[in-house]
């Protein structure tokens, strides 16, 4: 029986995503700066918005109490009622429309500020080393773009401007209810600490009871994401029901984490109307107390009722924005990590433009490890004239994928140089640099849209025409005509519509059309029949012509025709020479050349 340690680790989401992190005004501070472009247009205007709203709310209870109540009503003066009516109407109509205001501005204000933060973040990203992306999954990048910008939405949204107002309204009614009656004042705000209570300890505690739901449910989606993408390979080593057991494992942990925040869910409503009723009890109690004793009057305990249904939303609101403001440091911080990453490869301030590039590449001493642990080349020297075609031979691992990653400076090397045309790569313009090399690999990836546009990738101003020229160069016409709706058939996010071998052409007539200086192919004819091989055979003299060329295959017969062939064997090179000169040195090259025909009479 397999040990369910064993069953844990095949099946690893880790939850490593702390939620909440201690205050830091640092980062708050970096936070609000994103506030900046908006602090003369909508930040103003809501701040404005904010304060006739918050005014009115104050007032509207004394005019109620103190002169509708006290003075028209006691004193029988109903033309004076009349008026308070309708300026208390008014009031309420002018509180609606800045209240409709400030939502807006805020809202938009949230959103604009998401945006910005989201657009920088992809921004950054985008030109981040390769070194970057091979320590993170692609779904770890996505959740920080998408969640935790998301989260703090509500920051920016709610958070700014209505903390002000909540502070606002707070230190409104605590001033008036002092100026109404002190002691009636103090009794009443007796009733702050269990709001407090409630609003931040027991709603905290009911958050991270939801969050726990959330994480518990994210662990479900990684897990039947994995399912089904793999359910062809699940199915065929018939490992269905240890796949059951662990959703199920999964889903009742869903279950429970559920549960229990739905359990203390269920108390919060509960405890406001217990705050609500000690509240009122109290000003009761002692209200009619003051008012018998002739303390104060009617309209005061009128008013005194309406502040003491007014204290539950600022209060509430400021407990949670102490709880946003926690979640907001954990986002951020992760959001700030990546944007304080710098490109391990970085791209120097007027770099040498490489708009005439002839195409010469040199390799001097080129040692690389990708970690500490081991060298991935180990102090590779060679010079590949311009023009030429040049083939890289070895064992899987041997290092020839890292050399064509050196080419394209998707690394830097750890040291010697790599030069184009005699100037160090790293003394280039990058972005020429990488517009000089075209790169065919084997998982060509294809993006979601016409085949059109995949070819049109690498030369967005291409004409239909060029496109079309490209793909016929290439062979890829023919498949290509086939489609259901040819060049403008769309194809899905990898290309799922196509075999590899089509993809393979595709990206073929892609790199065929950006017309780089120096082209790379790693591996690109391995998934193509026999049959088309020799179609694009004839095409990739095509495609090599007059430019500096590398190619990477495994199967030899590609390339025999290569000015140079070089035989790696654990990041060293250990033979070097054309076709024929490898063959009679009957060296390592010879045996692979041996070894692939002995295979292949097998076959046959
Ligand atoms: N991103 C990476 N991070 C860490 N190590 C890596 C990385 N890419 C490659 N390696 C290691 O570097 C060594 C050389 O890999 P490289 O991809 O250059 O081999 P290759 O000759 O192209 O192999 P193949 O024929 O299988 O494509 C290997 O030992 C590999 O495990």
């Amino acid at each position: 029986m397999m040990k369910s340690g064993t069953k844990k680790e095949r099946f690893f989401y880790p939850e490593d995503r702390v939620i909440e992190k201690p205050f830091n005004w640092k980062q708050l501070l970096r936070l609000l700066n994103y506030l900046r472009p908006y602090l003369k247009t909508l930040i103003p205007k809501a701040i404005v918005a904010m304060a006739v709203s918050t005014a009115v709310r104050l007032i509207i209870p004394i005019i109620i109490g103190v002169y509708a109540f006290d003075r028209a009503i006691s004193g029988k003066n109903y033309s004076l009622l009349y008026w308070l009516v309708a300026l208390t109407a008014l009031l309420y109509g002018l509180s609606f429309v800045s209240n409709w205001y400030r939502i807006r501005t805020t809202n938009q204000l949230g959103q604009f500020v998401i945006h910005d933060l989201r657009e920088r973040l992809f921004n950054h990203i985008q030109y981040l080393s390769h070194r970057f992306f091979d320590s993170r999954s692609a779904g770890s990048i996505l959740v920080r773009v998408i969640n935790d910008v998301n989260s703090m939405q509500d920051l920016f949204t709610n958070g700014v401007i209505n903390t002000l107002m909540d502070v606002v309204t707070l230190i409104g009614i605590f001033v008036i209810l002092f100026v109404l009656s002190p002691p009636l004042a103090v009794a009443v705000l007796l009733v702050i600490p269990l709001i407090f209570f409630i609003s931040t300890k027991l709603r905290r505690s009911i958050r991270r009871s939801w969050q726990k739901v959330r994480m518990k449910m994210s662990k479900l989606n990684s897990h039947l994401n994995e399912s089904i993408q793999g359910i062809r390979v699940t199915q065929s080593f018939t490992q269905e029901r240890e796949n059951r057991a662990y959703f199920n494992g999964v889903n009742t942990e869903n279950f429970l984490a559920w549960q229990e925040a739905s359990k203390k869910n269920a108390m919060f409503r509960p405890f406001v109307d217990l705050s609500n009723a000690v509240g009122s009890a109290i000003l009761i109690w002692f209200g009619v107390f003051l008012i018998h004793r002739n303390s104060i009057e009617m309209g005061t305990f009128v008013s005194f009722s309406f502040y003491l249904g007014m204290f539950w939303g600022p209060i509430s609101r400021l407990g949670q924005v102490y709880n946003q403001l926690l979640v907001a440091m954990a986002s951020s911080e992760r959001i700030f990590e990546f944007l304080d990453e710098q490109p391990s490869v970085p791209n120097k301030k007027n770099g040498v433009s490489m708009k005439n590039i002839r195409g010469t590449i040199d390799f001097d001493g080129v040692e690389f490890s990708y970690d500490a642990s081991r060298k991935a080349l180990k102090g590779i020297t060679f010079h590949i004239p311009a023009g030429e075609t040049w083939a890289l031979v070895g064992h899987t691992g041997s290092g020839k994928t890292t050399i064509a990653n050196l080419i394209s400076r998707f690394y830097d090397v750890t040291a010697g140089h790599v030069c184009f045309d005699g100037v160090d790569v790293r003394n280039i313009d990058l972005r020429e640099l990488r517009a000089s090399v075209g790169t065919v690999i084997q998982e060509t990836y294809v993006f979601s849209g016409t085949i059109m546009d995949n070819i049109r990738f690498g030369k967005p101003d291409a004409s239909d025409g060029e496109v079309i020229q490209a793909a016929k160069a290439i062979g890829a016409d023919a498949f290509i005509q086939r489609l259901p709706d040819g060049y403008l058939t769309e194809v899905e996010e990898r290309g799922n519509i196509l075999s590899v071998g089509e993809r393979q052409l595709l990206s073929f007539a892609r790199a065929l059309l950006s017309n780089p200086k120096i082209l790379i192919l790693d591996e690109a004819t391995a998934s193509i029949d026999t049959e088309t091989e020799a179609v694009i055979q004839t095409a990739l003299k095509q495609l090599l012509e007059g430019r500096t060329s590398i190619i990477i295959a495994h199967r030899l017969s590609t390339i025999r025709d290569s000015d140079q062939i070089v035989v790696l064997n654990e990041g060293d090179i250990m033979e070097k020479g054309n076709h024929q000169e490898l063959m009679n040195l009957k060296g390592r090259y010879f045996d692979l050349v041996l070894s692939q025909y002995n295979a292949l009479d097998g076959v046959s």
